[in-house]
């Protein structure tokens, strides 16, 4: 609490009065009391004219003033220009009608004075009114201070912009009385609106651009062009004579003026860092509701505010930062990170460093790559590369597999959403195109992607801009995209299953992988990583691979390529007693994998083939190819499933063994049909589970 302290009161000699008074014998007696009583008397003016020009001259401490003077104009006349200018003044008259008083009265004098006066009724009252201002002075300061803290306490409540706003207005009530409040908030050329219709003492409605849509007839995107540059320099009040120059001015204000039945207004604009504004329009349905007062007191709380918004903005921008470090810490432990430079990615085949030279080629530049290759050929490992050679090694690459997710999510985890865009969306959320910002954006199994959703993501490549589902603003977006598949697009496309203009969009730049049969001669090189990476993880010495296991892994035809590879080296390292060579777990058996027809594969997106074919059954057409496919993944699956007694999750689990997340798994058993409560089966059960 503050204690009150009297307010130290000036000396006479430093209180410069003016009179204002068309009685030359009454205006002589004044200045000869006053400067006999050791007050300078700066002039004396018989009418409002002379008394401005006499001010102009030199501003009076106080100015005694008669009501009826020289001219047209009166002391009341005169009385609101003094308040304009903050000077206190007295009156001194004879007047005592009703009404004339009722208006003294409402220019709020700071004493008056029953003529014919004593020279002690001036000196008394000159005392007593100064040492009253001075006290009211200081009571203002202190008011205003109380403000605002109360300002500051109602933006910095841990509520939405809504709810702070509310509290805001409700604080500004008492000082700059107002029938409907509208705040506009630009943020970076996105306008929000948040209006407040006094329904009764501290009692107010929230009127959303809806409402007002619907009260108008108005469309929310006309009502959002009507808010676009209306805003004055500084703040401006506009009563009877100028409202209709807000109303020109300001076609959103004059929209509300005209529905809420509004009669004057004052606006306060307030510019908060380079990119944020907020407007404040108070507006009265009292015609000449805003006075001098109210402006000066918005001047005086103008930059306070500013630097209230300025604060509570920055944290709100720390809290966003924290909560997007938050979400990518998440997203990066969820991932298996792979540092993939070219000395992590094996091999020295010719096919390989030809993928190698293209790498370098487009690593550096903001280019759309394709990545094409059989499922674990390394495609994923190539895209990283990518990133960690291009510009953009120090921002986020994140992944998203389109397979794994239904169609339905898809749209929204690229692209995010709005809190309420569909049931269940109950928060705001960011897509990955913006957690990705600056970085880049990894589309695995884009062959995958719903047909709807290609031709949005075609828009995002072409305009560089996303849409959160719900939103209604575009985003700007700086991501570089990369995409794989194991799928031969051009099929895709040739079916009308892939959009043909964004399969040209995407493929500007495709590399191809080998895999894994085409270059036999990087097996043993992977072989040997591998074994001493599991060796080393499982802290047990490694004693080399014999000849004859090394044929038989250069014989294999590695349907799951590289990735199989890896898993058939880490369970030969799991069952080595660390005394001899490695053994395999399980005989290699090409089965159903031709490596007669493996041929190579070209370079081009145009020649890739999905999987291999099978030695002993010639396919017939592309259905036979794809059925045998499945099968080939299915019985692999569930070999391994066998072996892990159906376990799935965990260490030693399936998607473990097969390098894979358990997600990944379950949606490829889920296609294969391979059902998900497995039994633990006999390892000789022929049981397939479906
Ligand atoms: N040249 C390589 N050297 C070392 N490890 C590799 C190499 N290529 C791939 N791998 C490893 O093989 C596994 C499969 O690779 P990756 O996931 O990149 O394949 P993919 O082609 O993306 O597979 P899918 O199409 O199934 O998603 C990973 O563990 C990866 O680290």
């Amino acid at each position: 609490m503050l204690s009150p302290v009297n307010p130290p009161l000036s000396s006479t000699s430093s209180c410069n009065i003016l009179i204002v008074e068309d009685e030359y014998i009454i205006a002589n007696d004044l200045e000869l009391i006053l400067v006999e009583a050791g007050y300078p008397v700066i002039g004396v003016a018989d009418s409002v004219a002379e008394a401005l020009a006499l001010m102009d001259q030199q501003k009076p401490d106080i100015v005694l003033l008669d009501i009826y003077l020289k001219g047209k104009e009166t002391g009341i006349d005169l009385a609101k220009q003094l308040e304009d200018r903050s000077i206190p003044f007295i009156y001194i008259s004879a007047n005592d009608n009703k009404s004339v008083l009722e208006a003294v009265k409402a220019t709020q004098p700071i004493g008056y004075i029953v003529k014919p006066f004593r020279e002690k009724d001036i000196l008394t009252t000159l005392e007593i009114s100064r040492y009253r201002h001075a006290h009211s002075v200081e009571m203002k300061l202190r008011e205003e201070k109380a403000l605002q803290i109360a300002l500051t306490d109602a933006l910095s409540a841990q509520v939405g912009w809504e709810h702070k706003l509310l509290n805001v207005a409700m604080v500004l009530q008492s000082h700059v009385p107002f029938d409907f409040l509208s705040i506009q908030y630009q943020k970076k050329g996105t306008i929000h609106n948040f209006n407040y219709y006094r329904v009764g003492f501290e009692e107010y409605q929230t009127i959303s651009l809806t409402d007002i849509q619907q009260m108008t007839n108005t469309a929310i995107d006309q009502l959002l062009q009507l808010q676009i540059g209306q805003s004055p320099s500084g703040p401006v009040r506009y009563n009877e004579d100028t409202f209709s120059v807000f109303c020109q001015q300001n076609r959103f204000g004059q929209m509300l003026a005209k529905t809420f039945r509004m009669e004057s207004a004052l606006v306060m604009p307030l510019s908060v860092g380079p990119f944020d504004t907020f407007t404040i329009s108070f507006l009265s349905r009292k015609p000449d509701a805003y006075l001098s007062r109210h402006l000066n007191l918005l001047e005086r709380l103008e930059q306070p505010i500013v630097l209230m918004l300025e604060r509570v903005l920055a944290f709100e921008e720390v809290a966003r930062l924290s909560e997007q470090l938050k979400r990518e810490n998440n997203y990066l432990q969820e991932e298996v990170k792979t540092l993939a430079n070219f000395e992590e990615i094996i091999g020295r085949s010719q096919r390989l460093l030809r993928v190698f030279d293209q790498v370098t080629q487009v690593a550096n530049t903001d280019t759309t790559v394709l990545i094409l290759g059989e499922s674990g050929t390394g495609k994923e490992l190539i895209a990283r590369a990518l990133h960690n050679l291009s510009a953009r090694k120090d921002k986020i690459l994140v992944k998203i597999n389109c397979a794994t997710l239904p169609a339905t999510l898809i749209e929204s985890e690229l692209f995010g959403h709005e809190k309420g865009a569909f049931t269940g969306a109950f928060e705001k959320r960011i897509g990955k195109f913006e957690l990705a910002q600056g970085g880049t954006i990894f589309l695995d199994e884009i062959g995958e992607m719903p047909l709807e959703l290609q031709a949005k993501l075609l828009r995002v490549l072409q305009e560089k801009e996303i849409e959160r589902v719900g939103g209604r603003t575009p985003i700007k977006t700086d991501v570089r995209v990369m995409a794989a598949t194991n799928r031969y697009l051009e099929k895709e496309v040739a079916e009308g299953r892939f959009r043909m203009d964004l399969y040209f969009r995407l493929a500007t730049f495709p590399i191809t992988l080998p895999s894994l049969r085409e270059r036999p001669g990087d097996i043993p090189l992977l072989a040997q990583f591998f074994a001493q990476r599991s060796a080393r993880k499982l802290g047990k010495p490694f004693r080399g691979i014999s000849e004859p296991v090394l044929n038989e892994l250069i014989n294999y035809s590695w349907p799951g390529n590289i990735r199989e590879l890896e898993n058939v080296i880490e369970q030969a390292v799991i069952i080595n007693d660390g005394q001899s060579p490695l053994s395999l777990g399980r005989p290699l058996i090409n089965s159903l994998f031709s490596m007669n027809m493996a041929g190579p594969m070209s370079q081009s997106a145009g020649s890739f083939k999905e999987y291999g074919q099978p030695a002993n059954a010639t396919p017939k057409d592309l259905q036979d190819v794809k059925h045998i496919q499945q099968e080939t993944e299915r019985e692999y699956i569930l070999a391994i499933l066998k072996q892990t007694n159906g376990r799935i999750r965990g260490s030693g689990g399936a998607a473990e063994l097969l390098n894979l997340k358990p997600t990944t798994l379950e949606y490829r058993m889920d296609k294969l049909g391979i059902r998900k409560t497995l039994s633990v089966q006999p390892p000789n059960s022929s049981s397939d589970q479906r």
